[in-house]
């Protein structure tokens, strides 16, 4: 039985899925497992027994990633699995920044009980009236999966699209519309387009990416999207282009002091993967991994252990390893099985950066004793017996 705690709401198709050996726990120092969606885990301290945290979405910049790599603790996201709900408020960000719809609601709203209010409508619409998206330039700065979702819907919607991701994947590009410009140096996004959406994680190296220096280069009016992450924006200097009326309109899925309230600022409270359809798939994606790791022994979707997949254990028992990317650790991990007599019938070892993980299937039965001389091994971080 492995018991799990979950940090946020889990979708309920997702926790369905769990199956009879997963016991929820309202302590988190009891729990094994960890299904989180936002949940900030910086400043909590992490559960003894706890051998991985599922994220039911994309980003992990609430994850301390490192952290948990460190006790080997393995972290899985969801890739692309909130996408399309995210291109979807994307899009509609796009049409809320061009024309003052917000504002014709309310005003409309404002003139309840009002009999002559159709010939009134007629006068105040110019209030309201903006531009189309057709014909204008759209920069997508991060071509991921939220990324080239928006950049192939919004070359559908007539937009001339320029896209800059220096780490684009293979399987990317290959989604993407051959109507897409690919950038190669970010400031000509700054400097050509009418309309700018940054999707891509944060990091150390993305934080604060468009900064003042990036607003200065951008075209007078431009409007700019952030349904990433408000820390990849300088917000206080986009606050001052603001008011300035270098930008137009700033759409931003993430409320903070500095945003809310302030005039030309949309902002949604963290929306974009909030639809039942993106809830259900992150959701059903974190635990197919989660199960698959704790019954198996495999990663996948992993960011911060490699992939490694045995499939299921045929053999006797099956052991996991999290340990660091460092030499001769395959070979001590076999001298103490064959000093005890076990025979490998299977082994894959992967490494990833710093850090590496072995899975060993064995023909006869591990003791408390093998697993203590595993773990003293220099460079291990965790043994787990799967089987
Ligand atoms: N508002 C919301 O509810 C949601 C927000 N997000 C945010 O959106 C981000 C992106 O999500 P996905 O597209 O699913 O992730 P993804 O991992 O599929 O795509 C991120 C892309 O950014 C690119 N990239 C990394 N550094 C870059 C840089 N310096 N310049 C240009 N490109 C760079 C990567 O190569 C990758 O292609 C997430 O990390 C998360 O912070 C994701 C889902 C929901
Ligand atoms: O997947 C992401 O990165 C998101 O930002 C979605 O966050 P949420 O699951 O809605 O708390």
């Amino acid at each position: 039985m492995f018991k799990y705690n979950c940090q946020n709401p889990i979708s309920k198709v997702g926790i369905s899925k769990l199956g009879p050996d997963y016991e929820a726990t309202d302590q988190m120092e009891d729990a094994e497992v960890l299904l989180i969606r936002s949940a900030n885990l910086h400043d909590v301290s992490l559960p003894e027994n706890l051998a991985c945290i599922a994220r039911a979405g994309a980003g992990v910049n609430n994850i301390p990633l490192e952290l948990c790599a460190e006790h080997g603790i393995v972290v899985f996201n969801t890739p692309g699995a909130n996408a399309n709900g995210v291109k979807e408020l994307v899009l509609a960000g796009m049409l809320l920044a061009s024309r003052d719809i917000m504002g014709g609601i309310e005003w409309v709203k404002s003139q309840k009980g009002n009999p002559d209010v159709n010939a009134q409508a007629e006068k105040q619409k110019k209030k309201f009236a903006g531009c189309e998206i057709n014909g204008k330039k759209l920069g997508i700065i991060g071509l991921g999966a939220i990324g080239q979702l928006v950049a192939n819907a919004a070359t559908h919607l007539g937009m001339d699209v320029y896209g800059y991701d220096p780490y684009l994947s293979v399987d990317a590009a290959w989604n993407l519309s051959r109507s897409i410009h690919h950038i190669q140096d970010l400031d000509e996004i700054y400097r050509e387009c009418d309309y700018i959406t940054v999707h891509v994680p944060l990091t150390d190296s993305t934080r604060n990416m468009i900064d003042s220096r990036a607003l200065e280069l951008m075209k007078d009016e431009v409007v700019i999207l952030n349904f990433s992450r408000d820390l990849l924006v300088d917000e206080k200097a986009l606050v001052q282009a603001l008011r300035s009326h270098k930008v137009k309109k700033y759409v931003t899925d993430f409320a903070n002091p500095t945003v809310a309230g302030e005039p030309g600022i949309l902002v949604t409270p963290h929306l974009g993967a909030s639809t039942e359809e993106s809830e259900d798939n992150c959701a059903v994606m974190a635990v197919k991994e989660m199960r698959d790791y704790m019954e198996n022994g495999n990663i996948k979707n992993s960011v911060n252990y490699p992939s490694c997949d045995m499939g299921r254990c045929l053999a006797q028992g099956r052991i996991a390893i999290n340990h660091r990317n460092i030499a001769n650790m395959l070979g001590q991990f076999t001298s103490v099985l064959g000093e005890a007599g076990i025979n490998i019938a299977d082994l894959t070892n992967k490494g990833k950066d710093g850090y590496a993980y072995t899975l060993i299937d064995i023909e006869s039965p591990i003791t408390s004793d093998i697993i203590k001389k595993l773990e003293s091994i220099e460079g291990v971080l965790r043994v787990r017996i799967v089987k």
